[in-house]
């Protein structure tokens, strides 16, 4: 991998199950150590895409690329330096401790008994935990956690891999809105090419550079967010009425729901 933080192309996946299709023609981008939101209703395909990204499912046709290599041209080893994903139920049965979890992050960086080129795991595990702002909980046991520290150990672990590239499904699923807003900054003041699976449109809106909208496992459109993220979007893929205006300070979309918007008025739209 020569980049350091590389574009991902995703270019006309498909993947189907026993018959089913569920990414269909897939194409989209995200842009270099940009914050690329997946958005689209539950089912429309965001996880199945984050795993065809992150080489757990093999395509049944298509590529995905990071900068230019193709991701099933790289090695296990090189894919796991590169692309680091936090999934929806990271969880783990074992007696481990946050600091324990975190050095999970570094295996990929370890030949043999060797320790990551340049430096001491210890190092890693140190900037993964101070990153994610949990050093304060390295001694204390996984399951004793509440889920907003899990969420961040999480994320501490995927830190400590160095990635490239951060693959999230829903980072802030279960956590209070100060607990989301203060991990999305921890993610963006990383600068990686991020891809998040994201079901809070107005978080979306403040965090996201990029957004890639999925319904029924087909890209409806992507771009920026104020380009994306629009009333006529919100009605034809949610079905919902909803008012988008600027935000009177930052000027991103904000989203006002009124509520959803009746199969009549649909058809006649
Ligand atoms: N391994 C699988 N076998 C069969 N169907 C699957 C499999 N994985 C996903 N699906 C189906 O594919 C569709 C897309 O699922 P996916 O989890 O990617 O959607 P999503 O957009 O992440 O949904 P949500 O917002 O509810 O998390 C769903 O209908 C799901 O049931």
């Amino acid at each position: 991998m020569s980049h350091h933080s590389p574009e991902v192309r995703v270019e006309d996946v498909t993947w189907s199950v026993a018959g089913t299709t569920i990414l269909d023609g897939v194409s989209c981008v995200a842009p270099e150590k940009k914050f690329t939101g997946l958005i689209g209703p539950n089912g429309s395909g965001k996880t199945s895409l984050l795993s065809a990204i992150a080489r757990l499912e093999r395509p049944d046709r298509g590529r995905v690329l990071l900068g230019d290599d193709a991701v099933v041209d790289l090695s296990r080893r090189e894919f796991a330096q590169t692309v680091a994903l936090v999934e929806q139920h990271s969880a783990t049965e074992l007696e481990l401790t946050v600091g324990q979890v975190v050095e999970l992050g570094v295996i990929p960086h370890r030949r043999g008994w060797a320790r990551p080129a340049g430096t001491g795991s210890g190092d890693a595990v140190d900037e993964g935990l101070a990153a994610a702002g949990v050093t304060h909980l390295r001694d204390r046991l996984w399951h004793s956690l509440s889920g907003g520290e899990k969420q961040k150990t999480q994320l501490a672990r995927a830190f400590a891999q160095r990635p490239c590239v951060l693959l999230l499904d829903e980072p802030t699923n279960h956590l209070d809105v100060s607990a989301s807003l203060d991990l999305l900054t921890l993610i963006r003041r990383r600068g990686l090419t991020t891809v998040a699976a994201m079901h809070d449109l107005n978080l979306a809106a403040m965090y996201c550079d990029h957004l890639v909208v999925l319904d029924g496992g087909r890209v409806v459109t992507e771009g920026p967010v104020p380009d994306v993220l629009t009333e006529e979007l919100l009605a034809d893929v949610y079905g919902l009425d909803a008012v988008v205006q600027p935000h009177p300070r930052t000027g991103r979309p904000t989203v006002t729901l009124c509520g959803v918007v009746s199969d009549t008025e649909r058809a006649l739209s």
